[in-house]
């Protein structure tokens, strides 16, 4: 059974046909990367499924709940987490502090003004900062972080909500290689653990090719293929559509 079903889903901004009727659905232990050229479309779509956009046409479906321009905190209630581009923290508080904030607002959700009588949950705020190895920073404010420990906390605070999808919205912009490939590869690691499903928009070829197993590809607003990684590089259209493209073509191997 799919997670997230994404039906015939359009956006037009003042007759700019953004998006236009694109389906596609994603199931449990899928890690999919969604790409094209600049101006395809990706945020428009990204943007209708974390709730931040209310689509014109079609339905988005989740877990057997239609969320269609359902407001993103509704979105993240049932189920569906999000790291950002520039990453969502506060930088006066404590890593642990900032997994803590999320947790209680997920409690606060399930038990009511009770949630803050109850103990400050950093028993399970240190769990979740072992999950993504950021537990010995736990007492360090965020503003001192590398950049790539932001991007490890954004994770467990994503988690905290026990999401089954993830949304990432180019979730190594700004990293080195290296630091790239350790975030995807612990983002890999957490959908095998927790049984995660991951929707990531991506500009780095390297990252998709090694970390995705679907990719879709959009361009003009339309979806144009999908398929495992070795599909997506051997497709023809996905080729031309590329062509120009040069770092594009030279990494990934497409077009040669
Ligand atoms: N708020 C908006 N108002 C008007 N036009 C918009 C708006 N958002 C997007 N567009 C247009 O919709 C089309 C798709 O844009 P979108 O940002 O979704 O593409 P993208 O694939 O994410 O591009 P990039 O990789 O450059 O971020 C473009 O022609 C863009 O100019």
């Amino acid at each position: 059974m799919s997670t997230l079903t994404v039906n015939g889903i359009s956006k037009s901004f003042y007759g700019v046909k953004a998006v236009q009727g694109v389906s596609f659905e994603i199931g449990p232990g899928q890690i999919m990367a969604l790409i094209g050229p600049n101006g395809a479309g990706k945020s428009t779509c990204f943007n209708m499924l974390n709730g931040q956009l209310r689509p014109d046409t079609g339905s988005v479906t989740f877990g057997g709940h239609d969320i269609t321009g359902s407001a993103p905190s509704e979105i993240w209630r049932h189920g569906v987490g999000r790291t950002f581009q520039i990453a969502q923290t506060f930088g006066s508080m404590t890593v642990r502090e900032n997994v803590q904030m999320v947790l209680h607002s997920v409690n606060r959700r399930l038990w009511g003004l009770w949630s803050p009588l109850m103990a400050g949950y950093a028993a399970e705020a240190d769990e979740l900062l072992e999950a993504v190895g950021m537990q010995e920073q736990a007492d360090r404010a965020c503003c001192v972080l590398a950049y790539g420990d932001v991007k490890r906390l954004e994770l467990a605070m994503a988690l905290a909500n026990r999401p089954r999808l993830l949304l990432m919205d180019e979730p190594t912009a700004g990293m080195a290689p290296k630091e790239r490939n350790e975030l995807m590869s612990l983002t890999a690691r957490l959908v095998t653990e927790r049984g995660l499903s991951v929707l990531f928009t991506e500009h780095s070829v390297d990252v998709v090719f090694e970390h995705a197993n679907t990719v879709v590809v959009m361009s003009r607003g339309q979806l144009i293929a999908r398929g495992t990684p070795e599909e997506i590089r051997e497709d023809p259209l996905v080729q031309e559509v590329y062509l120009g493209s040069g770092a594009f073509l030279e990494t990934s191997g497409i077009g040669q």
